[in-house]
């Protein structure tokens, strides 16, 4: 790169910066590279770069590395005229400089900085410290720089005496060293000294002096300032064609000057705009980011809280269901137990009437016959007393078995009350109700209850009433019935009587 090879050295320096994997060997070769970049015109390249090492710069703890890339920066943006960025990056190059360090560079950059913000004069204490600096730390091309941006001043403010001083002072010095452009600057500043103290003449050859030391495509303010001499000192001549000649040169370098500062300045508010948009872009990524993951958090206690109902819900259910079921199975069991008889699972007697009542009627409609059987154990008394009572209830059950032995489905059966038994027979005419009300009496007579060793024989009688004789009323039927039952009592027990008239009479036996 010192030799001017910028092409070679650029490609160099970005491969140790991509490849190297040595941060400290990147930092120090993105320095070089940023410099590289803006000697070459390179603007956009270059503050691309200048973000990408601010942004790493954190990171950079090898003193020499870190100078290097702040003083490039603050180099930079001076170049783009963001003179209080360059300040900022000059001020952290001498915080961070270890005691004993050089503080010509960072003091030079500072004045570099101060002046293109306009705020320096000849007697700028800044100034004349960073010129002390850079003498005392033995950095020639850095002071006289320092100097060379005195005698501009000087001559900004008109003391060309004071500057033709200064600069026959570091005149030695400026061609020891050689650097080209103090060569350069010191040439045109010359001019310009001699050009306010008349001496046109000694302007005219200082100003041809540093145009042939200069390239022609050359952007800088000396060439522009050196044309500007010779313009003023042709015309003030009356050298008017020449005078006109340099003017369009000092126009052209003047403008191309200009071009260049404003592509630096554009580069570097482009480079910002990057940076701008980059962290609008991954403001916008984190936003939405953010709103997924909010978005998901949502879903999942959307979820939760679904299951969560669900859950509610089917408890809620189940309890009710439960409920229900336990209800039904109450109710059923209630039901039950009011139409039921407990000891023998036969109709009571409210079911048993209230059954008898219906089916009654639908006799009635269709001109069926219906009979009515009353069932009278004999002497069941004796039984309980001869037996007990638990004995008592083993023959009422063994009774109502065998009664319903006898029994069509769609006959009725209940238990009336103590030892009294109802059977209503639906279609049935008088005859054959006391058929059957003879074989329920015979079935009783011929299967007595045996328990515990016991074997009970046992009787019963039967009353029999027919709605073909007493019509459709039951409480008259029932009447009817019990009349014949009565009858059956009186008579002799274990028979069957209907409409007064005795069946077939066996033998009372009571075992
Ligand atoms: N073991 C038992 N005995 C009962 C039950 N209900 C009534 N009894 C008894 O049945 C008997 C009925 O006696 P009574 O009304 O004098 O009639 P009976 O001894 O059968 O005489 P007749 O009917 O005139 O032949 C009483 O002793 C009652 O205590 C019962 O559920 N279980």
């Amino acid at each position: 790169m010192f030799s001017g090879d910028y092409v070679k050295s650029q490609t160099a320096l970005q491969d140790i910066v991509a490849h190297s994997g040595d941060a400290t060997l990147a930092a120090k070769a993105s320095a070089l590279l940023l410099s590289n970049f803006a000697a070459n015109r390179r603007y956009a390249e270059a503050f691309a770069l200048a973000n990408q090492v601010t942004v790493g710069l954190d990171k950079v703890t090898d003193p020499l590395a870190r100078s290097m890339l702040l003083m490039n920066l603050s180099q930079m943006l001076n170049l783009a005229g963001q003179a209080d960025l360059a300040l900022r990056y000059a001020a952290m190059m001498e915080e961070s400089m270890p005691p004993g360090g050089d503080l010509c560079y960072p003091r030079s950059l500072r004045v570099a900085a101060l002046d293109t913000r306009g705020h320096l004069s000849s007697t700028s204490t800044d100034l004349t410290e960073a010129i002390e600096t850079c003498v005392s730390s033995a950095q020639p091309v850095l002071a006289n720089t320092m100097r060379l941006v005195l005698i501009d001043r000087l001559l900004d403010e008109n003391q060309p005496r004071k500057a033709l001083d200064l600069l026959d002072h570091i005149g030695g010095s400026i061609r020891t060293n050689a650097y080209y452009p103090h060569m350069l600057a010191s040439q045109v500043q010359r001019a310009r000294i001699y050009e306010k103290l008349d001496r046109n003449d000694e302007a005219r050859k200082a100003a041809l002096a540093a145009v042939a030391m200069s390239d022609p495509s050359d952007l800088s303010e000396w060439l522009r300032d050196a044309y500007g001499v010779l313009y003023r000192i042709e015309k003030a001549s009356g050298h008017s064609a020449a005078a006109l000649n340099y003017y369009e040169r000092y126009t052209a370098a003047d403008k191309g000057y200009l071009t260049d500062l404003t592509a630096r300045s554009l580069a570097f508010q482009l480079s910002q705009q990057h940076v701008v948009v980059q962290k609008l872009e991954s403001e916008q990524l984190a936003k939405q980011n953010n709103i997924l993951r909010l978005q998901k958090a949502l879903e999942t206690k959307a979820l939760e809280t679904g299951r969560l109902y669900i859950g509610l819900l089917s408890m809620f259910l189940a309890s009710v269901i439960f409920w229900l079921f336990r209800t039904k199975r109450s109710q059923l069991r209630f039901r039950k137990l009011s139409r039921y008889d407990g000891l023998t699972g036969i109709f009571n007697r409210q079911h048993f009437m209230n059954e008898a009542e219906r089916v009654l009627r639908s006799m009635e409609k269709r001109h069926a016959p219906a009979c009515l059987l009353l069932i009278d154990l004999d002497h069941f008394k004796q039984v309980n007393d001869t037996y007990g009572h638990a004995m008592g209830d083993v023959v009422l059950r063994h009774a109502a078995t065998l009664c319903q032995q006898q029994l069509r489905p769609a006959d009725l059966f209940g238990r009336l009350g103590g030892e009294e038994f109802g059977v209503f027979l639906p279609g049935c005419p008088l005859d054959e109700g006391v058929a059957i009300a003879e074989r329920i009496r015979r079935a009783i007579e011929l299967s007595p209850a045996v328990e515990d060793g016991y074997t009970i024989v046992f009787s019963a009688s039967v009353g029999v009433a027919g709605t073909e004789d007493h019509g459709y009323t039951l409480p008259r039927v029932c009447r009817e019935a019990d009349a014949s039952l009565y009858a059956a009592k009186r008579a002799g027990r274990n028979r069957v009587v209907a409409n007064g008239h005795a069946h077939e009479c066996a033998q009372p036996s009571v075992a």
